[in-house]
């Protein structure tokens, strides 16, 4: 399967990071969002990627008729809008693969991206592109790596041939799942942890938080049939890491205002819109997920930060790898 023409549905952060990685990877690339004549007239997102260029060989655009026709559609917009944003490309080609890469559940539906897409863009071939790396280091040029995950190894592996560059190396797997349960769940761990930074509960209870969170991470991706190995790679164990240790994080800053008390009343990370639908998913399914029920409780308002360490750190005492 070749891959001539990507479409990059959503002209954000990241959909514009991921449209110059496809352009560097020698693609046709067409770049869509609902407002991009400032990006068109500047070639340049100075919203969210200040001071990057965006060469004329990207098509920017706010036709969806430009999109339906490509070879691959990265759709790149938050996962609650996925279910709209799917409904928006109903003239695709049967089989067009459509590749995911938001972080996050549904709300309500406690749906993962691809499920989703499934219900709402039934044409589609489904595949998701996740891993440690953030839009402004992609954006420059820095070098990354990330998981793309279809169902078909080959179509897996055309996607990883279509973006991959000197910068940017994806790296194919057909474990949808566990890629889209690293990338949803370790948004919440965020969260936890910049709370720990913000309080100044020290950097021994960061990593604590991390490695619980990791063993949380592992045991809903079992029940969820997710493979160990593909949490322990790029888009589950390595972005948690990522996530987890940068105040380049939006999650992970989050966190941080939410410990020192400073949190905007409106919250737009992943991580907040997942946490209350991760927490419903894990007793739904009789999984023991302490910290992921704390920061829900937190983001909800059931609880405060004390309230949360103290029922943390007062649980059973139990083995560690049970
Ligand atoms: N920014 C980053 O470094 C990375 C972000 N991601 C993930 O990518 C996803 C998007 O994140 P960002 O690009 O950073 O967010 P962003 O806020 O920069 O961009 C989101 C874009 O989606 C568009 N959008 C929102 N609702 C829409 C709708 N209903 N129809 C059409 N367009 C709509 C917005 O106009 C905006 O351009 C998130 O799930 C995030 O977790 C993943 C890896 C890195
Ligand atoms: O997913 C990311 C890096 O891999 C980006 O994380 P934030 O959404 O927390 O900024």
């Amino acid at each position: 399967m070749s891959i001539e023409h990507v479409a990059v549905v959503g002209a954000g952060a990241w959909g514009t990071a991921l449209a110059l990685a496809a352009e560097r990877a020698g693609r046709r690339v067409t770049l869509w969002g609902r407002d991009v004549a400032a990006i068109a007239a500047t070639r340049e997102n100075a919203a969210h990627l200040p001071g990057i260029a965006i060469p004329e060989t990207i098509a920017v655009t706010d036709r969806l008729a430009d999109v339906v026709v490509a070879d691959a559609i990265l759709v790149v917009t938050p996962t609650q809008t996925i279910r709209a944003v799917a409904s928006l490309l109903g003239g695709i080609a049967d089989d067009t693969p459509v590749v995911l890469c938001a972080k996050g559940l549904e709300r309500g539906t406690g749906l993962r991206p691809t499920e989703v897409l499934g219900e709402a863009l039934p044409p589609a071939a489904p595949a998701v592109l996740s891993g440690p790396s953030f839009a402004a280091d992609v954006a420059a040029g820095l070098p990354t790596a990330v998981t793309v995950a279809a169902a078909e190894a080959p179509l897996a592996m055309a996607l990883c041939r279509a973006l991959g560059s000197a910068s940017f190396r994806p790296y194919a797997e057909t474990d949808m799942i566990g890629v889209e349960v690293g990338g949803a769940f370790k948004n919440v761990l965020a969260i936890a942890v910049g709370i720990v930074a913000g309080r100044g509960l020290g950097a021994s209870a960061a990593a604590a938080l991390t490695a619980r969170g990791f063993a949380e991470l592992r045991r809903i991706g079992a029940a969820l049939g997710a493979r160990p190995d593909t949490l322990m790679g790029l888009s589950g164990l390595g972005d948690l890491v990522l996530t987890c240790a940068s105040p380049q994080s939006r999650n992970f800053s989050y966190g941080v205002a939410l410990g020192r008390g400073t949190a905007p009343a409106a919250v737009l990370v992943e991580g907040a819109a997942t946490a209350g639908v991760a927490r419903m998913l894990a007793a739904k399914l009789g999984v023991e997920m302490p910290i992921t029920a704390q920061v829900a409780a937190i983001v909800e308002g059931e609880t405060d930060i004390e309230g949360a360490m103290a029922a943390l750190m007062s649980r059973p005492l139990r083995h560690e790898t049970d």
